[in-house]
């Protein structure tokens, strides 16, 4: 009875001891912020290891027992690491794509074309622009299943020199003239800053491809554009550079952008590239824009597309980008991963009982 009357006093006791020390961390915490502020405001580098260092040896100096001093080093660490993270925190939140800034979905805007609502939209065309024919024959059979983003590469940008390099500005007329035949808008990739003001008269949006995804000039050329971005995720790039890439469009003035997951590159050989499922959920997690999957790029092989397109959508991704060709065993490009119109036919077929996919009027031109 004296035994645990004396444990509840002791344990009052902690209690009150825990009050205080959490008044002390809270404390600690608003102060290591506004040290987060400063650092900020003048460009300094939040993690200050010789800061640290001074600091664990003044408590071990400082430390009465009965802690030793490396469980003191310990709990200390801790500290530091949590105030780091609360600065880095804070940092997160000023970034303008993050849902912390913002936390209603981004509805893009393609002409009257709206991305990422409640409705899942498809963009597919064929790799690269070969010829007026070839886009003509592709966006018919996208126009017949209400498919009104078409997509097509005119600026190539291939691993080899001797590959075919696209047709350049006349692809982008071609895709314009076809795309207007049948009431679609236009994405294509743009790989050259100066090109964007021009590709503005032809393109309705333009998008940046793995490659360039750090290409900071590009960024900053797209965040002064007109047209709505895509964005695709670096082929080696973490979520978080994808984001601070969309962060140096939005931040020049652009909040249309949409980004697109298309796979990373990992030591596996069955597939082109590994798809990050788990990017789609984190990235609509942490930012407002709206998320696709690249499912041609990503997989580089037919047989497991719409399995693969079925998981994204499950996964939370507002849209999916394909690429569909004609005759893909003659393309000048990635002939082993496109699509043929019939296949085309089929996949949308199915993914239409995998969610509300967006359905254009179509205009048979
Ligand atoms: O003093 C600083 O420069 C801080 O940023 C604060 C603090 C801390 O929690 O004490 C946090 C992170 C740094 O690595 C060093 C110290």
């Amino acid at each position: 009875m004296k035994m645990s009357h004396e444990l509840d006093r002791l344990r009052q006791e902690v209690d009150e001891v825990n009050v205080k020390l959490l008044e002390l961390l809270s404390k600690r915490a608003e102060l290591a912020q506004a040290i987060g502020e400063v650092k900020k405001a003048q460009g300094i580098h939040r993690f200050d290891p010789e800061r640290e260092r001074d600091m664990l040896n003044w408590v071990s100096e400082a430390n009465p027992g009965p802690f030793d001093d490396k469980t003191i080093r310990h709990l200390f660490k801790q500290i530091f690491k949590a105030s780091l993270d609360l600065q880095q925190e804070d940092h997160k939140k000023a970034l303008l794509v993050s849902r912390k800034r913002k936390p209603e979905d981004t509805v893009v805007h393609v002409g009257d074309l709206p991305v990422g609502n409640e409705q899942k939209t498809v963009i597919a065309g064929p790799c690269s622009v070969e010829s007026e024919e070839q886009v003509r024959e592709v966006a018919q059979a996208l126009s017949k299943q209400g498919v009104a983003l078409l997509r097509g590469g005119a600026f190539k940008p291939r691993t080899s020199p001797y590959d075919f390099q696209g047709l350049g500005v006349e692809g982008l007329r071609i895709l314009r003239r076809v795309a207007d035949e049948f009431g679609m808008k236009v994405i294509s990739e743009i790989v050259n800053p100066s090109d964007i003001e021009k590709a503005e008269q032809y393109i309705d949006v333009v998008q940046i491809g793995a490659r360039n995804m750090q290409n900071f000039e590009l960024l900053k050329a797209a965040g002064s554009s007109q047209l709505p971005v895509f964005l695709k995720r670096g082929m080696s790039a973490t979520v978080e550079e994808f984001l601070f890439a969309a962060e140096y469009i939005v931040s020049g003035g652009n909040d249309q952008v949409m980004l697109c997951e298309r796979g990373i590159r990992t030591y596996e050989k069955w597939t082109r590239n590994t798809l990050d499922i788990s990017a789609v959920p984190l990235l609509k997690q942490e930012s407002h824009l709206p998320v696709f999957v690249d499912i041609t790029h990503s997989t580089g092989r037919r047989d497991i597309q719409l399995p693969v397109a079925k998981a994204a959508l499950a996964a939370g991704a507002d849209g999916l980008m394909l690429e569909v060709h004609p005759d893909p065993a003659v393309a000048l490009s990635d002939a082993n991963q496109q699509i043929n119109i019939p296949q085309f036919e089929a996949f949308m077929d199915e993914i239409r009982q995998h969610g509300r996919i967006q359905r254009s009027e179509p205009v048979l031109g």
